[in-house]
């Protein structure tokens, strides 16, 4: 049918489409249906929603539609209902623990891309490969339909090196101490970070706090050409499109899958041109890798899909154990990392793990002779080199190269737990960390999260301040209240673990 373009001020995260009842009945459309909206040359689908809003001959765009199309109001358009698309059968074939064809992957990359698929059919995909799995051939068909179907960087300054982690572990700021170190020392790297997604601040999350994240790739080639590197979103860039409409599925089940996530993170590196990759796995209880053994063989999957895609990569299996550092939440994580790197002083952990990772680049670039690049990232780190480094990068992403970290606004609603007992501090669960810090209202509440005062090994004495909720709202502050008292997030121990009494 054919109908006249109504921008609606609506903002849904969907790509919904408003048609007037009578036009629903002659056209036979029914709430979410997907249709086929031809605007001349562009094609664009859309999930129907039917409503008064608009009148008969008039097609209501939502602001998510405009953002696929810049439609014009009154724009004349032809609407029709888009079939079934044919990767819905892949999508069952995954279901069913079928292998899908490189052709069936990309199918189902390019319908994702290009919003054929809805939420419903993604998350499907999603848990069919949490539940399934990938191998290696399928992976490596979807980390490079992935690329594919969004833009490609040429950056001409080589060599190109970059940082991902697995994510996984509450307070992982690490890269951004790694990507400053790694840039003061002369290399190129334009690391794309994605938002949180079983944590509860992404590093992107985290990097918004005091800069801009959401740049367009020219915008990127810019800034990295000429310093050298970027801590943004990749989400905002039309980089491996399909990655952050995935991760919305992962983030909402909270899962990772394994072959996923080797073609998100492997799919992102390879559409920046990146040719030195090095990748983190944090290990240990409460993360995405358990361990050492399972994160060897992740490592082996990396490094051959680096191959695969011509990318050298090389991997740290890195302690997972407990959160780093002392935050866990956007504001409280970006305090500690820009203190940490002002100062060249923080926690044993953040330090340890950001020199040591920022150590194998500086190798791997050949700006440190080998086993010399821990010593050279601190150095770099301590001489105050690495902080004139993110002093540009926050200049030139839009913000305030003289920030105090002090300064930057974290939640006034705050509780503190004490110890119950006197002890040592013998483990603190990530899984539970993480919890509290969202129940509070990270990553969207930038504000809220946790600050630990103790870490695995350290002894207490009964009320001794153990950690510390912070929240944007006095309800929020309390759910998570009522959480960590349900899950304990630290746990107490004397030497003296059990009394059998003589009964
Ligand atoms: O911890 P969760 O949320 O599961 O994983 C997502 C996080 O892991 C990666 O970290 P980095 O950008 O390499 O620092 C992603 O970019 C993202 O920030
Ligand atoms: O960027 C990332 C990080 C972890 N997992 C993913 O799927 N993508």
């Amino acid at each position: 049918m054919k109908a006249r373009v109504r921008i609606l001020d609506v903002y849904s995260g969907r790509y919904t489409v408003f048609i007037n009842e009578n036009d629903a009945k002659n056209a036979k459309l029914h709430p979410d249906d997907l249709v086929r909206i031809e605007a001349g040359k562009k094609t664009v689908y859309g999930s129907v929603a039917i409503s008064g809003v608009v009148g008969e001959g008039e097609i209501g765009v939502s602001r998510d539609v405009l953002g696929l199309h810049n439609f014009s109001e009154g724009e004349i358009v032809n609407v029709m209902p888009s079939g079934i698309p044919e990767s819905v059968r892949y999508i069952k074939k995954k279901m069913h623990g079928e292998k899908l064809r490189k052709v069936e992957i990309e199918a189902i990359v390019k319908d994702i891309v290009d919003r054929k698929l809805r939420d419903i059919e993604i998350s499907s995909f999603v848990t069919s490969l949490e539940i399934n799995g990938l191998d290696m051939d399928e992976i490596a068909a979807l980390t490079v339909a992935m690329a594919e179907t969004g833009d490609m960087l040429d950056i001409d300054r080589k060599p190109i090196m970059d940082v991902h982690s697995i994510g996984g572990v509450p307070g992982n700021k690490t890269n951004i101490l790694v990507v400053p170190i790694v840039a003061a020392a002369g290399l190129t790297i334009p690391k794309t970070s994605s938002r949180a997604i079983t944590s509860a601040a992404g590093t992107a999350d985290v990097v918004e706090v005091f800069a801009d994240v959401s740049f367009s790739l020219d915008e990127i080639k810019r800034i990295v050409e000429k310093i050298g590197a970027c801590l943004v979103w990749g989400g905002a860039l039309n980089l491996a499109p399909a990655d952050d409409i995935t991760i919305k599925s992962e983030r909402a089940l909270s899962i990772d899958p394994t072959g996923l996530m080797l073609a998100s993170i492997m799919s992102k590196k390879y559409a920046m041109g990146s040719q030195y990759v090095l990748i983190d796995i944090p290990t240990g209880k409460g993360v995405k890798v358990e361990t050492v053994d399972q994160a060897r063989a992740l490592a082996r999957d990396f490094i051959e899909l680096g191959k695969r895609l011509g990318q050298y990569v090389e991997v740290a299996v890195t302690y997972g154990g407990q959160p780093i550092g002392h935050t866990v939440g956007p504001a409280l994580e970006a305090r500690e990392a820009l203190s940490t790197l002002m100062t060249g002083k923080g926690p044993g952990s953040l330090i340890e793990k950001a020199t040591g990772l920022a150590g194998i680049l500086l190798e791997m670039g050949g700006a440190a002779p080998s086993g010399m690049g821990k010593k050279m990232a601190r150095e770099i780190l301590e001489s105050g080199k690495a902080w004139e480094k993110m002093r540009e990068i926050i200049e030139e992403q839009g913000g305030n190269p003289d920030i105090k970290p002090e300064e930057i606004p974290i939640g006034d609603k705050t509780y503190t737990f004490t110890a119950s007992t006197s002890g040592y501090v013998t483990a603190i669960d990530n899984r539970a960390v993480t919890g509290i810090a969202k129940a509070a209202g990270a990553p969207e509440d930038k504000g809220a999260g946790i600050e630990l005062h103790v870490k695995v090994g350290e002894k207490v004495k009964e009320g001794d301040p153990l950690f510390t909720v912070h929240a944007e709202s006095e309800a929020r502050l309390d759910q998570a209240i009522v959480l960590a008292r349900r899950t304990e997030p630290i746990r107490i121990e004397g030497m003296v673990l059990q009394r059998i009494g003589n009964i």
